[in-house]
C-alpha cells in the first residue's frame, strides 16, 4: 500500500505575524485594500510553498482566512445580517461583521470547541443561503497557476456550521440545512469541474455527544453529496476527540474518514479494533498532535501506524487537527534552554514528522532513524519528569471559607461600597507606547529602573483617570504584563516563554502560550509591587489581579506525559502564595481570573464531572486561605455560561464578573431558573468593539439584569479587560458606564432606599 502525507490546516499568521501586521495596518488606514490583498496573498502562497518543500502530498487550501473560518463560511453563503446589508464594499462588510462599527454591533464571538481560538458566530435569521463566491475554487485556481500544484480544498461542513450558528429556531434546523445542502453541491460541482480531486470537509461536531436527529441529518446530507457530486473524494474530517457514533459515521458514503488518534483517549483505535474499518475507504489518520508543542515519539507513532495499516486498505497520515493551534516554527526561538528547544515541534516541525513517518511507512526511512529522532526528546523529558511528579501535600490547605453571609458582612463593613458598585476587569490599554517601552527594556536599551518607572507612571496616570471617572473599585491596569498568562509563565518556576511562539486567538490577536516543562513552584512575589504602589495612590480599594490556575493550565502548553490534574494543583498552590502575599500587604480585594474555566471542559459529557471537580478544587485551593474580610473576585468571558451556574457558585468567589453583552439576554435568563446569592457583574458593554456605547443601551443592560438579580448583588463593569482598546475609547466608554450606573443607583435609592433590599 502506498501511503500519503497530508495536512489539515496551516497557521495563518506567518512566521513573524506578518498577517496580524497587515490586518492592523489596513484597519488603521496605513495600507490600502489592494496592498492589503496582495500582502495576504503573499503570506498564503508562502505557506503553501513551505508545505510543498516539506513534501506534503495533500496540501490544504481555504484554511487561510482574513479573520475567521466560520465568518468566511457565513459570508460565502450570504448569511449577512440585515444591519450590515447596506455596506457595499465586500471587505468592509466582512470586517464590520467581525468587529462592529459605530452604528452596528459585531457578531458574537465564542470559543472554538475546547481551544483558545475564537470564532465568529453566524446569524442565520431568515436568510436563504446562496453561493456568493466560491472562495475555495478561486484559491485552488490561484495555487494551481502559481505552483502548478494540485491541492485539497478545506471547507467547514454544513452540519457543524449550522449547529454552531445562532438566531434560528433549533427545531427548524433541518429546514435551514435543506436550504444549505444544494449550495454546497453547487460549490462542489464547480470544484469538480476545475479538476479538484480531494476535498476535506470538517465536521468536528461529530466528536460531541450528538443525538439521533443529527446522525440522521449526516446520513441524509452525505448521501446527497455522494449522489450529486460522485467525482469529488470527500474526506470527512473530525478532530479534538473520538467520534461518538463510530459505526454510523464510517458507513457514510465518503471517500475518507479523518480521525484524531491523539486526543481521543484511545477510543478511535478501540472502535476500529472492535468494528473494523471499511475496505473501500481511506483512513485519514491524525497522528501527530496538532495542539501541543512536544516532538512526537516517532517510534510509538510508527507502531500505531503499522496497526492502522493492517486494518485499513488505504492510509493517509496527517496532524490530529489544524496546525492553527500551534506556533509556526521553532526556528526563531533563540532564548529557550537548548535542551527544551530540542524537545519542541511547532507547525513546520510537525510537518517534518508527518513526512518522516510517511517515508518510514513507505520504506524510505528506517526504524533506526526514528529511534535516533526520539532519543533527544526522551532524555530531556525524562530529566524533568521526576521533578514534576513530586507531589505537594495539600491536606492542610483550606478548601472552604467562612459561610458567605458572614464574610459578606465583614467585607461590606470594611469596603463600604455603594449600591451597584462600578469597576473594570483589570487591564487598561496596552498602547504602542507601553509595548515599545517593554521592547526597549527587553532589548536592553532600557534598564530595569527605567522600565519600572515607566510602568509606575502609567499606573499613576490611570489611578487618576479612574478617580476622575468615579469608579468605585480601581485596578492598577496590568501595564507590566504582555499577557495575563505569559506574565505568570515568566515568573513561575517550571514554565518557559517563547519569543516568537505566536498562536492566533481571535482576529488579528495572538498569544504566546507558555510551556510548562517541569514542577511549578512559586519563587517570589509577582504582582505585589505594582498593586501596592497603585493602592498607595488612592483611598479607594485597588483590586489585586491574578490569573487563576485553571486558566494558566488551559492557556499553556503542558507536558503530555504527566497528569494535568497534578500540574493544576501545583499551579493552584503557587497562585495561593501570591494571594496571601497581596493580602499581607494590605490588598483587600483580589481577583483571580478564570476566563478559560469553561473552555477546558472536555467535549464528552462523561468527562465533565471530573473536570469540574478538579477545576473547582484548584480555584478553592488558590483562594480559600484568605481572611473573611478579604473579598475574592473572579472573571470569566468568551464562553457559554448558561448551564454552569452551579459550578460558578461552587467556586465560592464573593464577586464574579461575566462577559454577557454580545450574547445579549441569553445569560441573564439563566438567573431566572438559578437563584444565585453572591455578587455578580454581568458585563454591560462589549470591549471588542471600538464603538462607544450609549447611556440608554447601558441602562437597558442594567435593567435587564435587575429583572433577575437583586440590586445589592449587582456590579456594573465592562465585559472584559480593556487592553485592546484605545485610551480615548476606554475613557469615553467608562464615563458613560459610570453615568448610567449612577443614574440607576439614584433611582433605586429614591425608590425606597437600600434598606428594603438589605
Ligand atoms: N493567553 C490569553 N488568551 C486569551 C486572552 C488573553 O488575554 N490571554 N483573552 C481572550 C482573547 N484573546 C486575546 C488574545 C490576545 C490579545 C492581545 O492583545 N494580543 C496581543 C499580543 C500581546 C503581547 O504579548 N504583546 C507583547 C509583544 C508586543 C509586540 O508585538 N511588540 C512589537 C513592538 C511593539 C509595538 O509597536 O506594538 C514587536 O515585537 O514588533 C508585549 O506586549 O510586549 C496582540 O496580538 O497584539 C488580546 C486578547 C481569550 N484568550
Ligand atoms: C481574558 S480575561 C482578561 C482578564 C484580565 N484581568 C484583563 O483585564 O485583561
Ligand atoms: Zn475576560
Amino acid at each position: 500500500m502506498f501511503i500519503r502525507s497530508s495536512n489539515v490546516g496551516y497557521p495563518r499568521i506567518g512566521e513573524k505575524r506578518e498577517w496580524k501586521k497587515a490586518l492592523e495596518s489596513f484597519w488603521n488606514g496605513q495600507i490600502n485594500e489592494q496592498q492589503f490583498i496582495k500582502t495576504m496573498e503573499h503570506i498564503r502562497l508562502d505557506s503553501i510553498r513551505k508545505q510543498v518543500e516539506k513534501g506534503i502530498d495533500l496540501i490544504p487550501i481555504g484554511d487561510f482566512s482574513l479573520y475567521d473560518h466560520m465568518l468566511d463560511t457565513a459570508f460565502m453563503f450570504g448569511y449577512i445580517p440585515e444591519r450590515f446589508q447596506q455596506i457595499d464594499n465586500a471587505l468592509e462588510q466582512y470586517f464590520a461583521m467581525a468587529r462592529g462599527t459605530n452604528g452596528q454591533h459585531a457578531l458574537e464571538m465564542t470559543k472554538w470547541f475546547n481551544t483558545n481560538y475564537h470564532y465568529i458566530v453566524p446569524e442565520i435569521g431568515q436568510t436563504k443561503p446562496r453561493l456568493v463566491e466560491n472562495r475555495p475554487l478561486k484559491e485552488y485556481n490561484l495555487v494551481k497557476e502559481t505552483f502548478d500544484l494540485e491541492t485539497k480544498p478545506v471547507l467547514l461542513g454544513p452540519i457543524t456550521f449550522l449547529l454552531l450558528s445562532k438566531q434560528y429556531e433549533r427545531h427548524e434546523w433541518r429546514k435551514h440545512l435543506a436550504q444549505l445542502v444544494p449550495v454546497y453541491v453547487e460549490l462542489f460541482k464547480q470544484l469538480s469541474e476545475a479538476g479538484v480531486s480531494f476535498v476535506q470537509i470538517d465536521e468536528p461536531i461529530l466528536v460531541q455527544d450528538i443525538d439521533d436527529d443529527i446522525i440522521d441529518a449526516f446520513r441524509h446530507v452525505y448521501d446527497v453529496f455522494h449522489r450529486d457530486v460522485p467525482n469529488i473524494n470527500l474526506i470527512l474530517q473530525t478532530y479534538f476527540d473520538s467520534v461518538s457514533h463510530y459505526r454510523e459515521i464510517v458507513a457514510l458514503p465518503v471517500a475518507g474518514i479523518g480521525l484524531d488518534f491523539v486526543h481521543d483517549d484511545g477510543e478511535n483505535v478501540k472502535n476500529i479494533n472492535i468494528h473494523g474499518f471499511p475496505k473501500d475507504k481511506i483512513l485519514v489518520a491524525g497522528i501527530v498532535d496538532g495542539r501541543n508543542v512536544w516532538k512526537s515519539s516517532l517510534v510509538q507513532k510508527a507502531k500505531l501506524l503499522h496497526h492502522l495499516a493492517n486494518v485499513a486498505e488505504q492510509l493517509i497520515i496527517q496532524p490530529s487537527c489544524s496546525l492553527l493551534h500551534v506556533p509556526v516554527t521553532t526556528k526563531h526561538e533563540h532564548t529557550l534552554p537548548t535542551e527544551l528547544a530540542g524537545a519542541l515541534s511547532f507547525a513546520d516541525e510537525k510537518l517534518d514528522e508527518i513526512r518522516m513517518l510517511t517515508e518510514y511507512m513507505n520504506g524510505n526511512v528506517t526504524i533506526d532513524q526514528l529511534i535516533k529522532y526520539d532519543e533527544q526528546t526522551n532524555s530531556y523529558l525524562a530529566k524533568f519528569r521526576k521533578q514534576q511528579e513530586q507531589t505537594n501535600d495539600i491536606s492542610t490547605v483550606p478548601l472552604s471559607r467562612t459561610p458567605y453571609n458572614e464574610r459578606k458582612k465583614a467585607q461590606q463593613a470594611h469596603l463600604q461600597l455603594p449600591l451597584l458598585p462600578t469597576t473594570t476587569i483589570g487591564s487598561f490599554p496596552q498602547t504602542s507606547d507601553v509595548r515599545q517601552a517593554r521592547m526597549k527594556w527587553k532589548k536592553g536599551e532600557w534598564n530595569d529602573k527605567q522600565y519600572k518607572s515607566f510602568i509606575k507612571n502609567e499606573i499613576a496616570k490611570w489611578i487618576k483617570i479612574q478617580e476622575q471617572l468615579q469608579l468605585d473599585v480601581l485596578v492598577h491596569g496590568e501595564f507590566e504584563r504582555t499577557d495575563m498568562v505569559e506574565f505568570f509563565g515568566e515568573k513561575l518556576q517550571g514554565m518557559a516563554c517563547t519569543t516568537n511562539g505566536w498562536v492566533q486567538s481571535y482576529g488579528s490577536r495572538c498569544v504566546r502560550p507558555p510551556i510548562i516543562f517541569s514542577h511549578i513552584a512559586y519563587q517570589q512575589p509577582m504582582t505585589v509591587e505594582e498593586t501596592v504602589y497603585a493602592q498607595s495612590l488612592t483611598n479607594k480599594p485597588v483590586k489585586g489581579m491574578l490569573t487563576g490556575p485553571v486558566t494558566i493550565l488551559n492557556w499553556s502548553f503542558v507536558r503530555d506525559d504527566i497528569s494535568r490534574k497534578h500540574v493544576l494543583m501545583q499551579l493552584a498552590l503557587a497562585i495561593r502564595e501570591e494571594v496571601l502575599q497581596l493580602e499581607k500587604e494590605g490588598i483587600r480585594i483580589i481577583q483571580v481570573d478564570e476566563p478559560a474555566l469553561r473552555e477546558g471542559l472536555p467535549l464528552k459529557k462523561e468527562k465533565h464531572a471530573s473536570y469540574w471537580k478538579d477545576a473547582v478544587m484548584a480555584f478553592r485551593l488558590a483562594t480559600s486561605s484568605v481572611k473573611e474580610e478579604t473579598q475574592i473576585h473572579t472573571h470569566m468571558c468568551y464562553s457559554q455560561f448558561e448551564h454552569m451556574m452551579h459550578i460558578i457558585d461552587e467556586l465560592d468567589a464573593d464577586v464574579i464578573s461575566i462577559e454577557s453583552s454580545r450574547s445579549h439576554g441569553e445569560l441573564v435568563s439563566s438567573f431566572e431558573t438559578y437563584e444565585y446569592q453572591k455578587e455578580i457583574g454581568l458585563g454591560v458593554y462589549d470591549i471588542h468593539s471600538p464603538r462607544i456605547p450609549t447611556k440608554e443601551e447601558l441602562s437597558e443592560q442594567i435593567e435587564r439584569a435587575l429583572r433577575v438579580l437583586r440590586p445589592e448583588q449587582f456590579w456594573v463593569n465592562p465585559d472584559c479587560g480593556l487592553k485592546t482598546r484605545k485610551e480615548e475609547e476606554t475613557i469615553a466608554a467608562l464615563q458613560v458606564m459610570v453615568e448610567a450606573a449612577h443614574e440607576y443607583r439614584e433611582r433605586l435609592l429614591a425608590y425606597g432606599g437600600m434598606k428594603s433590599w438589605k
